[in-house]
């Protein structure tokens, strides 16, 4: 396996560039949606401006009616006070109504521009990392970024409006109390400071803590038949316990931090409060201030503390959803498996194949096959045979283009695979593989996989033929029993016979069949042979061979070692030339030994 090549050392500069680059990015994708957009800032506008006015409003209604005893137009503030809020009430709602729909839209698509993405890769890119880890960028990430544009970018611009909007009014008012209201705010930047040096670490080690707790979760379910088999449950539940016990510290310690700035908001609400009332009420008896503005400040100071606070908030979230839309981004950049502009679609094939002097690696400093060249004729069965890692299945990626060589030429009836439709070439091939893949959803649906317009009566046909059809039916719904993704419920050969019935529905020019190594009772076992030898007849196959009655009956063998075809031959060809093949085959014990 190769390692992930994404994780890039990045020096802090490219990294800001990169992070520029992506909420550019972001922005350009929520400019698809301007008008609702712009109805969205008109709003936080208007109820920033609606949230600075109230208090303003009172502290007028206090000067106004409240000192001087006058109850002449009281009624009406009152019922103009009571429309700011209703209004202020409203424009959240909208604002709120309106950017829920624009984040889901946005990341509607960055999911689904996500999704095809992944079908457009080439298989090498899914070899190369975690599925785990690639999953986590449609759903965490994507998570991450549809959070924030939910809730932060609205919190952002309010609270910076707001803050302007507070100290401005409150600097028109007087600015000598809006400067001593205003010292607590060095005091807040260094208290948050000095928790939020402590909470950043302690919450990524939670958050690794958890991943690791997860990934060992995960683990232990998926592993729990071979937990049991080697009776490993009280091992397991005591490195359980210790990762538990390592995410609770971790946890208990980001929590008891970040518990703090509540603490640490609601003391200096408490001093600015003091503040206000002590320095402002001296003020007031020298005249200097009204009442009413004490009352505006008290409301004010309240106002700017908590969007301050909303703004680290929000900028801690801005900078991972960031960190999550880079990730999503950087795979949507990356190079998709193109065919070539004058590709063309394959025709009806007879299924002659050949190997032109073929050579690939997967990795620069290794070769792994080297100067492959055969030719195999229509409706011929050749077997690859070979050590472990000689290169056999590295021949089929080459035929079914999930690689291209590095140098060389495969050809189908004459035609050089490069030059055909990907779709159009594998439309011409069918699979059985080891491992058969079965998608969640009923036994007609896994057959019909190999060819979707394929009726009922087709999908039984080939069940028939495929040895399937008794063993289908006596399950309790028949065609229609639904199979989760383990195939639970049926054996490993039912499985291969499900895959037989798959390719005969596909009816392929060429086959490819890696035979399984596991051991199948000798009836189900009878039943592939037998299913097999319908399906091979008159296509093309290709077996990466493990059974000494396939590779007997093969009109060719291909005999591979460290990636070079040593021999060639029948099985009785090559036994007489006593060469690698006869060793393989009389290694150890007499045994057939080819992988
Ligand atoms: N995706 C990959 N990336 C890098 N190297 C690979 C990859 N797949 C296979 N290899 C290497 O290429 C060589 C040939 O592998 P290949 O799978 O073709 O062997 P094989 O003959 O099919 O073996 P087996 O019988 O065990 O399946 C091996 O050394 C293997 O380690």
């Amino acid at each position: 396996m190769l390692k992930p090549q994404y994780r890039l050392k990045e020096t802090s500069e490219q990294k800001a560039n990169n992070g520029f680059r992506t909420l550019k990015r972001v922005s350009t994708l929520l400019s698809k949606q301007k008008g609702m957009l712009a109805l969205v800032l008109l709003m936080v506008v208007f109820s920033s401006f609606l949230s600075l006015f109230g208090p303003y409003f009172i502290g007028k209604i206090i000067d106004e009616h409240i000192v001087t005893k006058k109850q002449d137009g009281l009624i009406q503030s009152i019922m103009i006070l009571g429309g700011v809020y209703l209004f202020l009430s409203l424009s959240l709602f909208l604002q709120n109504y309106w950017m829920a729909a624009i984040a889901q839209k946005t990341v509607y698509s960055l999911r689904k521009q996500l999704f095809e993405k992944f079908h457009k890769l080439p298989i090498r890119f899914f070899e190369e990392r975690q599925h785990g880890e690639l999953m986590s960028r449609i759903t965490n990430d994507i998570e991450n970024v549809s959070q924030t544009l939910n809730s932060s970018m609205i919190q952002f611009f309010s609270s910076t409006l707001t803050l302007v909007g507070a100290v401005f009014v409150m600097l028109s008012l007087s600015p000598l109390l809006t400067v001593l209201t205003l010292t607590i705010v060095p005091m807040m930047y260094f208290g948050m400071k000095w928790i939020t040096n402590r909470t950043s670490m302690l919450f990524k080690e939670q958050q690794r803590n958890l991943g690791e707790l997860n990934g060992f979760i995960e683990e232990s379910i998926s592993g729990q038949k071979i937990i049991k088999m080697f009776s490993r449950e009280k091992k397991v539940i005591s490195e359980f316990q210790r990762k538990n016990e390592t995410l609770k510290q971790s946890g208990f310690w980001a929590q008891t931090y970040s518990g703090f700035i509540p603490k640490l908001m609601n003391v200096l609400n408490n001093v600015s409060f003091a503040i206000i009332a002590g320095i402002g009420g001296v003020f007031t008896l020298k005249g200097l201030i009204s009442i009413g503005v004490i009352v505006i400040f008290a409301e004010y100071s309240r106002q700017f503390t908590r969007p301050l606070n909303d703004l680290a908030n929000q900028f801690n979230m801005l900078l991972s959803a960031i960190a999550g839309a880079e990730r999503v981004f950087e795979i949507i950049d990356m190079e998709e498996e193109e065919d070539n502009k004058e590709a063309v679609h394959l025709p009806n094939i007879k299924g002659e194949v050949e190997f032109h002097h073929v050579s690939f690696s997967y990795e620069k400093r290794q070769e792994t096959i080297r100067d492959i060249h055969f030719r195999v004729s229509p409706g011929e069965t050749v077997a690859l045979v070979g050590p472990t890692g000689a290169g056999k299945t590295t021949i089929i990626n080459l035929l079914s283009r999930f690689y291209d060589p590095d140098s060389g030429q495969v050809f189908i009836d004459d035609y050089d695979i490069k030059r055909i439709k990907r779709a159009s070439l594998r439309q011409h091939m069918a699979f059985v593989l080891q491992d058969t893949f079965l998608f969640q959803g009923t036994i007609r649906e896994n057959i019909r996989y190999g060819r979707l317009d394929a009726s009922d009566k087709d999908v039984e046909e080939a069940a028939k033929l495929a040895n399937a059809h008794s063993f289908i039916m006596k399950l309790p719904n028949g065609y229609d029993t639904i199979l989760n993704q383990e195939g639970s419920g049926i054996s490993q050969g039912q499985k291969q016979l499900l895959a037989i019935a798959r390719a005969i529905l596909a009816n392929p020019s060429i086959l490819i069949l890696d035979e399984a190594t596991s051991s199948i009772d000798t009836v189900t076992e009878l039943k592939i042979q037998e299913a097999l030898q319908r399906l091979m007849k008159g296509r093309t196959s290709f077996v990466i061979a493990h059974r000494l009655n396939t590779i007997r009956n093969a009109d060719q063998i291909l005999v591979l070692n460290e990636g070079r075809i040593i021999e060639k031959g029948t099985h009785h060809s090559l036994l007489k030339a006593k060469g690698f093949y006869y060793e393989l085959y009389h290694a150890g014990t007499g045994q057939y030994n080819m992988s």
